[in-house]
């Protein structure tokens, strides 16, 4: 990965308010007018898709790698994500059209589905392969590029539908029209895109198998289990990995001297499924947590004292990322191998930051509190309790959390216990 002092000063003018859409260029990829996409609508699944990059950096990608946001992305993500990704792109979560707005007042679940749809509107490329934040790419997959619009692979629970985590799709402003026009006319049989693409593309399980992608580009790793035989015999080629269903690698915790995740509290994981959670942590671990560290560090020059220096400062054995830094992520390609982590002083040591009390959780990223420490590393969103005037101004401009407090049903909730 090609990164440069003028990457990092362009990745600035990321920061709000920003333009309709950003271009940072970070390396030159050797087709650039074709490119991997990927879409975070907040700081949380903005550490899947920074896996993500990252991964298919590893497995040196030569198509431009871009990653749509909304405007609930921090600063700091921002900062962060333009590291990794060639473009940072800002959507809107709804389209600002009155005729989708009145037709999605309805089901308001669907925001964050629309802005999946966003991904049509990138036509400065011809073709683009779309991956879910919560993908993992463990080998080159460029021959994707090879296929047409619209070629996905089956979806595990229900084979005749394909899985929208990972897709081939062209660029188009009149597909885009169409998919909003079918949203608006039809809505969504799951209540989101997948459900929503399905019907559009209705001709995929039968037209041309070409448009059938290998399950290997996008095996979900919770349901691996139920045909073991198979993955068994394929599972050595799986190509991309998808954490679908509610339970995220990033909702585990870490233990970097293991190399291996958790389990207490997150249910116990399948077999594989642990060695491709531990994987998609280790990428975390030594690629992702260095780049808040030097991120940080710039900032250092300008406010001396701020948080993540501190944080290295106060670990002076342990030095998880200097460690992170010089260590070179090679081929990810061994799946299920142990990743001794070099012995570290006996005591646990947690990371502390200047303007927190001591407490496990130290280095904060804005809306994710990133606790690291010898023994263990996790990601939490943070709760913030807003003050009525705060929650008024977040609907005002459009930030509604229509798949947690704002959701309809929770919506439906509150004026029952009113009513009654
Ligand atoms: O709050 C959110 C939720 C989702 N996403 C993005 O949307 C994708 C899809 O959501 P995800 O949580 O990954 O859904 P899955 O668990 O994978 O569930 C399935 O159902 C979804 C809704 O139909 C499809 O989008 C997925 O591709 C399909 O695998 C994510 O990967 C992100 O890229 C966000 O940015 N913020
Ligand atoms: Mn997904």
């Amino acid at each position: 990965m090609v990164q440069t002092e003028s990457g990092d000063r362009q990745a600035r003018h990321l920061l709000k308010p920003p333009g309709a859409v950003t271009l940072v260029s970070l390396s030159t990829s050797t087709v650039s007018d074709q490119a991997f996409v990927t879409l975070a609508t907040n700081d949380i699944y903005c550490q899947g898709a920074l896996v993500l990059g990252q991964s298919l950096r590893n497995q040196r990608a030569t198509r431009r790698l871009v990653v749509l946001i909304t405007p609930q992305v921090s600063n700091l993500l921002r900062v962060i994500l333009s590291k990794v990704f060639d473009e940072v792109i800002e959507v809107n979560l709804i389209d600002s059209a009155d005729y989708i707005h009145l037709a999605f007042l309805k089901r308001p679940e669907l925001g964050v589905t629309l802005t999946k749809l966003h991904c049509w509107t990138l036509t400065h490329y011809s073709k683009c392969v779309f991956l879910d934040a919560d993908t993992l790419v463990l080998s080159n997959i460029d021959e994707l590029f090879d296929r047409t619009e619209f070629s996905a692979a089956p979806d595990p629970g229900w084979p005749d539908c394909f899985n929208s985590g990972v897709f081939v799709f062209q660029p188009s402003l009149e597909t885009h029209g169409l998919l909003l026009q079918h949203a608006t006319d039809h809505g969504s049989f799951d209540g989101a895109d997948q459900g929503l693409l399905n019907s559009f593309f209705s001709s995929w399980s039968t037209a041309d198998i070409h448009k059938h992608l290998p399950f290997i580009y996008n095996l979900s790793s919770n349901t691996a289990y139920t045909y073991s035989p198979a993955f068994k015999r394929f599972g050595s080629s799986v190509k991309v990995v998808h954490f679908l269903g509610p339970t995220k690698p990033w909702n585990y915790k870490y233990n970097p001297q293991t190399g291996s995740v958790l389990e207490e509290g997150s249910g116990l994981a399948n077999q594989h499924q642990t060695s491709f959670l531990n994987l998609w942590w280790k990428i975390y671990q030594h690629s992702i947590l260095p780049l808040y560290e030097s991120f940080q560090d710039e900032e250092d020059h300008a406010s001396p004292g701020h948080t993540l220096k501190r944080c290295k400062e106060d670990l002076p054995d342990a030095s998880l990322f200097v460690q992170a830094a010089v260590e070179e992520l090679g081929a990810i390609s061994a799946v299920g191998s142990s990743q001794p982590w070099p012995a570290q002083g006996p005591v646990e040591q947690t990371v502390v930051s200047d303007d927190t009390p001591p407490s496990p959780k130290g280095c904060h990223a804005e809306d994710v509190d990133l606790a690291v420490s010898v023994f263990e590393i996790s990601i939490e969103e943070k709760v913030k309790e807003l003050s009525p005037e705060e929650e008024r101004r977040k609907w005002e401009e459009g930030r509604i959390d229509y798949m947690g407090k704002d959701a309809f049903a929770r919506i439906q909730e509150k004026l029952d216990r009113f009513l009654q």
